[in-house]
């Protein structure tokens, strides 16, 4: 097997086992698969009524929904997919109802509805209100006043009510899933957050985006409790927590991993400037004063986040150098031997 084949089997099981899906990923293959069986029983009965023009706009949606799941579960993809899947099902809906008349309007509610599952609510209501001015340019003729006012006024208000309801569940959302991913006492990504971002750079496509990652330990933090209390040693973590945030890019990506170790994911650094960066960071936190009248270091270990190997691999390397910079007498940095990968990047 070349490497080739064994890149591709590896993404492969990847997207397919290893990874978490996504909550957009679920809905929108859940909304594609609970399509079929609605709209294929009707698409054969006018296939065998001979009312080809309705029965090949029912199968032809049923043929893109089953081809939007394959695409999704096989790559993960889904935003582009849940636009295309929300458009081609509003022109599909206005066909129908344009084919077979205002009886058919029902399948408005249901197809308007399901675009605020996939889509931000706001793209969700633009593209809704696209499709209700089509609609009313199609029923003007047929309906009198009151009866296309009805409609107008139906529609209207579900979409209302589906964008309020959206809107309030995203804002929800965002606000958990924040605060499931902080560190409360320092306020940096906890180490759910750093595994989703090692995660998410290994599943990232783009080999020019090259990332570093740095494993920090306080020095002797042991000590620092034992002497100055756990309160001191907060504080402690707290101020370190702060200098790095100085001391770091808006790109990069400060994480608490365990008690008194920390992670950062340099974003577009090689194996040098994130060394750079690591002794930049010793050399400040040795020259600050982290907790007064106690001399405070830490110790970085620095792996490059080569795409040949997994979040475990790069966590482990790090954690190897972190400890032979332990080793080495502490308040020190041990970066990796560059390997033929990194010295490309460099
Ligand atoms: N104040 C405070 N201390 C913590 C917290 N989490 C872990 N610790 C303490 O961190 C200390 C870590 O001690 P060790 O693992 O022995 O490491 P160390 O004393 O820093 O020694 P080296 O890492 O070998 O330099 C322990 O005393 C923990 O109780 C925390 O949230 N707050």
């Amino acid at each position: 097997m070349n490497g080739d084949e064994s890149a591709g089997r590896s993404r492969w099981r990847w997207r397919s086992t290893g990874r978490q899906r996504s909550q957009q990923e679920v809905i929108l293959m859940l909304l594609c698969a609970l399509s079929i069986p609605s709209i294929l029983p009707f698409g054969i009965y006018r296939l065998l009524n001979g009312a080809w023009m309705s029965a090949a706009v029912d199968m032809a949606l049923v043929l893109a929904m089953s081809a939007v799941i394959v695409h999704v579960w096989r790559t993960g993809r889904h935003r582009v997919a849940s636009l295309g899947v929300t458009i081609f099902y509003s022109a599909g809906m206005l066909a129908t109802v344009y084919l077979r008349g205002v009886s058919l309007v029902y399948w408005v509610y249901p197809t308007m509805i399901a675009a605020y599952f996939v889509l931000r609510p706001t793209l969700a209501l633009a593209i809704n209100s696209v499709g209700l001015l089509i609609l009313i340019a199609i029923l003007v003729a047929q309906l009198a006043t009151i009866n296309l006012a009805t409609i107008i006024v139906t529609i209207g208000l579900v979409n209302l009510f589906a964008y309020i309801f959206a809107y309030r569940t995203g804002r929800q959302n965002q606000e958990l899933h924040t605060a499931v991913e902080r560190d409360f006492l320092t306020g940096v990504g906890n180490r759910r957050a750093l595994e989703r971002r090692l995660a998410e750079h290994a599943q990232e496509r783009r080999p020019q985006l090259e990332a570093s990652l740095l494993l920090l330990d306080l020095d002797h933090f042991k000590q620092i409790n034992d002497q100055h209390g756990h309160a001191a040693g907060d504080q402690v973590l707290v101020r370190l927590a702060e200098l790095m945030r100085r001391h770091t890019r808006s790109s990069d990506r400060i994480f608490r991993y365990g008690g008194e170790e920390f992670a950062i994911i340099a974003a577009g650094a090689s194996l040098i400037a994130a060394g750079h960066l690591a002794e930049g960071l010793r050399a400040a936190v040795a020259a600050a004063t982290l907790l007064e009248g106690h001399p405070i270091t830490i110790s970085i270990g620095v792996a490059f986040m080569d795409k040949a190997h997994t979040p475990a691999d790069w966590l482990a390397e790090a954690d190897k150098l972190l400890y032979a910079a332990k080793q080495g007498g502490r308040n020190r940095v041990c970066v990796a031997p560059p390997s033929v990968h990194h010295a490309e990047g460099d």
